[in-house]
């Protein structure tokens, strides 16, 4: 579903007048089904790749092929924004550790209006965003509040709700458990089960990626840039 052949991304930084290069030499291919965890040191690039997928960064050298449900195979840096925006909303989720608000949006909309832009209609909607916040134990008392103020495990399972009520075909984590005590970070490991269970492809980045035992199928090595089976 996903193939990443040598890929490299440099970033400019302007008032240094300097090209920092973040990674390189980085390929893998993730078959859809599979659950990949990215490992690797502070600041070797894992998140870069992952925007990379995403979308957000284009490679400097190198290709990120996906293989679409609306489009067939493309090179995720060659196709439209129109394209990309419409992967992003019916094929493609991201969960980063940052909560990205909406302007007097309250919680229970945000969720709401994930699948609303998905086409799934406003009934339906509110009941599958209910049960979502209350699977993720935000309470009931905060539905109604604008989330910039919630701490940061509770913006953490906001971002995991709102990506996976979509049921996205791929799903990119970058650091989901990060600040999430034990009982949190259950439920998104009993999530991620379910997202398997239901064909869901995964690209994970994790600190402790023992905690995906069992549903984790193939790791890629940043320092090594090995590709590594795992039985599950
Ligand atoms: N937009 C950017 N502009 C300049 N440098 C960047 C940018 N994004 C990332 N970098 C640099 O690229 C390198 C890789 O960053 P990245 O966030 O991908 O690492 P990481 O492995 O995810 O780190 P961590 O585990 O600490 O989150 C770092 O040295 C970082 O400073």
């Amino acid at each position: 579903m996903i193939k990443i052949n040598d890929f490299s991304k440099s970033f400019t930084i302007h008032h240094l007048n300097q090209t920092r290069e973040a990674v390189s030499g980085v390929s893998f291919d993730v078959e859809k089904g599979e659950f990949l965890g990215i490992v690797g040191e502070s600041g070797s690039g894992k998140s870069t790749i992952l925007k990379s997928i995403y979308g957000t960064y284009k490679p400097t050298t190198g290709t990120v092929n996906y293989d679409s449900e609306n489009f067939g195979s493309v090179d995720l840096h060659n196709i439209s924004d129109r394209a990309l925006i419409k992967l992003r909303t019916k094929e493609i989720g991201y969960v980063s550790q940052f909560l990205k608000v909406m302007p007097r949006t309250t919680t229970l909309e945000l969720v709401i209006n994930s699948m609303l832009e998905m086409g799934v209609d406003k009934d339906s909607a509110a009941v599958k965003a209910e049960e979502t916040l209350r699977h993720f134990d935000i309470p009931k008392a905060l539905w109604h509040n604008y989330p910039n103020t919630f701490s940061g495990g509770e913006k953490l399972r906001l971002n995991i709700a709102c990506a996976v009520v979509k049921n996205p075909r791929l799903l990119l984590l970058d650091e989901p458990t990060a600040s999430l005590d034990e009982k949190s970070k259950l439920k998104v490991r009993e999530t991620i089960s379910k997202l398997i269970d239901n064909g869901t492809t995964l690209i994970g980045i994790f600190h402790d990626l023992e905690f995906m035992d069992g549903l984790c199928t193939k790791v890629y090595d940043m320092n090594t840039k090995m590709l590594e089976e795992r039985a599950v």
